[in-house]
């Protein structure tokens, strides 16, 4: 019950901040089109009025029912309006607060868990009944409170009609099982529409477009996406099916009740009251399936804001138990990063990715991160940019825990480049200056970003150099080689000029390998004459020609040390770095 009103309270809140006045509209109408309650009150006196030919009774009840009809429609063409308006408004406002929450929390669990993206899934398949919600509960509230005041209207006249209220349990037990059911196939349907929208994005995107197209696999993906959709709506079909069926029970039950009691009232009542039951018996009958229908899209607002309310929740706790530091990263290491039995293992995953990895990263020291595809590299990588933390162990920075560092901060002070960069489909200079916002503006900056990442050509190559818009699906938009793209992201991390701790997660793989191991080159120099802040380079490749500019690598397999070292120790010891290196040497002669 507390989580309900947690909901509405949701609900109501961010649609009446979303817009006041309309909000104030919505609710005059609800109140306003009440006075149409007494319209079969009304009716009565006419019909009593005309066999009794009193022409009093007469003229007051269709005075009565003219003015009761036209505020009832003035209200409601007002708050037409604006409930068109507040739905777009309050929409917008659960748009902000939806990107906002996710993109706010500083984990990415939340973004690679499959029951955290079935979650998120379903708030956004759902939050159209977000901006609905205010609509859905006043009318939902209008109809119920028009139901009860008909039903005292109804006992002051004949309380024999009071039994129709019987007549109506059925449809109030009836919307537990139908919340329930719709509950149940949205958590059953959310993974299939993940599914569903993956292989929609597959059949649209230009880039499978290639492989679709070599491995003639368009054919085989449309009807993936045909079964994924009949799939994904099964459950609701399925539960729309018995949501029917209930329905269908419940209006029988409440006609033969209601013709029951009709029968009755016409053997020993006058015409006025017998138009009364049936006037309020109609009205009654409409309320409740109004009623049932804003029930229905209300318990989805709820549930959707339930959901939001978890995602709020998630958020929190994260902050709470993950990123509650709030120290200032130090200006320069002197010890450096010393990582301590870190182990670590995604949710359901059945074993470590990481286990019980100790070990130094000097201060001022360049390391190669090497290992096989799967070793936990990258892993490693979201470890120490705070992406994630450790399931065990712990990692210092100066001997302070990093969980102790605003995370904000922490990676302000450093800065990264990946594999799986980011397109941002801006121009190139806000795309390469997203690196560094407070310079973001700063052609000069980008310039010298470029250049550091060996990009220096691509300002003359493109139509309006740096103003020039990335994505081709824009106007004026151009593409990029996907090593162009990869120099933006590269010159986009070297925006910021010292880090603290620089990682580059393989993200020259698409350049050609002497390009890669000059650039490392230099930032290895670079970071060498910097060394005096301790600075720590980390560099993951699979390219050994580029491993040995480092001054220590640090060999993973699976998941845990394999070997630390220079290179120099690691080729006389003979081992793990040993044999790969000399694979590829040997491969290159
Ligand atoms: N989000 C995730 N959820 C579950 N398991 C994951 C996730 N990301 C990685 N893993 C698993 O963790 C292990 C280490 O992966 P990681 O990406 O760190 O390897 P890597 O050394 O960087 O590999 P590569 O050289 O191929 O990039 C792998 O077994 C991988 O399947």
């Amino acid at each position: 019950m507390r989580e309900v009103v947690q909901q509405i309270f949701l609900l109501t809140g961010t649609a009446v901040r979303a817009s006041p006045g309309r909000a104030a509209i919505c609710l005059l109408e609800m109140v306003g089109t009440l006075i149409t309650v007494l319209s079969p009150l009304w009716l009565k006196v006419l019909v009593d009025g005309a066999v009794a030919h009193d022409r009093g009774a007469i003229v007051l009840a269709v005075v009565a029912l003219m003015v009761s009809a036209g505020v009832a429609f003035a209200l409601t063409l007002a708050g037409n309006h604006a409930r068109i308006g507040l739905a777009e408004r309050a929409g917008f406002e659960f748009d902000r607060q939806i990107a906002e929450l996710t993109s706010r929390i500083p984990s990415l669990e939340h973004q690679e868990r499959a029951d955290y993206l079935d979650q998120l899934e379903v708030i956004r398949e759902q939050r159209s009944a977000l901006g609905n919600a205010l609509r859905f509960l006043l009318v939902l509230v209008r109809s119920m409170l028009f139901s009860v005041a008909t039903l005292v209207v109804a006992a002051t006249v004949e309380p024999r009609l009071l039994i129709v209220m019987v007549a109506g349990l059925p449809a109030l037990i009836g919307t537990r099982y139908r919340y329930r059911w719709k509950s149940d196939a949205e958590q059953a349907s959310a993974a299939r529409w993940r599914l569903t929208r993956h292989l929609g994005e597959l059949v649209t995107s230009a880039s499978a477009g290639m492989e679709l197209r070599i491995f003639n696999l368009r054919g085989e993906i449309r009807s993936r996406l045909r079964r994924s959709v009949d799939a994904a709506g099964a459950p609701y079909v399925a539960a729309d099916r018995k949501s029917a069926l209930l329905s269908f029970a419940e209006s029988a039950f409440f006609l033969l009740v209601a013709g029951l009691v009709i029968g009755w009232l016409v053997l020993d009542s006058t015409p006025g009251t017998v138009a009364l039951a049936i006037a309020m018996l109609a009205g009654l009958q409409s309320a409740a399936v109004q009623s049932a229908w804003m029930a229905a899209h209300a318990a989805d607002s709820l549930r959707t804001a339930g959901r939001l309310l978890w995602l709020r929740s998630y958020a929190a706790r994260v902050a709470r138990e993950q990123y509650a530091g709030t120290l200032r990263p130090p200006t320069e290491l002197r010890e450096g990063i010393a990582l301590e039995g870190v182990s670590f293992r995604y949710h359901g995953a059945e074993s470590s990715s990481l286990r019980d990895v100790s070990l130094v990263l000097p201060a001022g020291a360049v390391v190669a991160l090497v290992g096989e595809n799967g070793a936990g590299k990258s892993t490693l990588v979201k470890l120490l940019t705070g992406l994630y933390r450790p399931t065990g162990g712990r990692i210092l920075v100066d001997g302070v825990d990093l969980t102790e560092f605003d995370v904000e901060a922490w990676r302000s002070s450093g800065s990264a480049a990946f594999q799986d960069y980011a397109k941002f489909e801006f121009s190139v200079r806000e795309s390469v200056g997203v690196g560094l916002l407070r310079s973001f503006d700063d052609a000069s900056a980008v310039r010298t970003a470029l250049h550091r990442a060996a990009a220096d050509e691509l300002e003359g190559s493109l139509p309006a150099g740096l103003a020039t818009q990335l994505g081709p699906t824009w106007e004026g938009g151009v593409d990029l080689s996907g090593g162009q793209w990869q120099k933006v992201a590269l010159a986009r991390a070297l925006m910021r000029q010292e880090p603290l701790l620089l990682v580059f997660d393989e993200p020259t793989s698409a350049l050609d390998a002497p390009t890669e191991h000059a650039l490392f080159e230099r930032y290895a120099a670079a970071a060498r004459a910097g060394a005096t802040r301790g600075a720590i380079t980390l560099l993951v490749t699979h390219r050994f020609s580029t491993v040995r500019v480092a001054d220590l690598i640090l060999v993973l397999s699976d998941g845990e040390v394999a070997e630390y070292g220079s290179h120099e120790e690691l080729i006389a010891a003979q081992g793990h770095y040993a044999a790969l290196y000399h694979l590829q040497a040997a491969g290159y002669r």
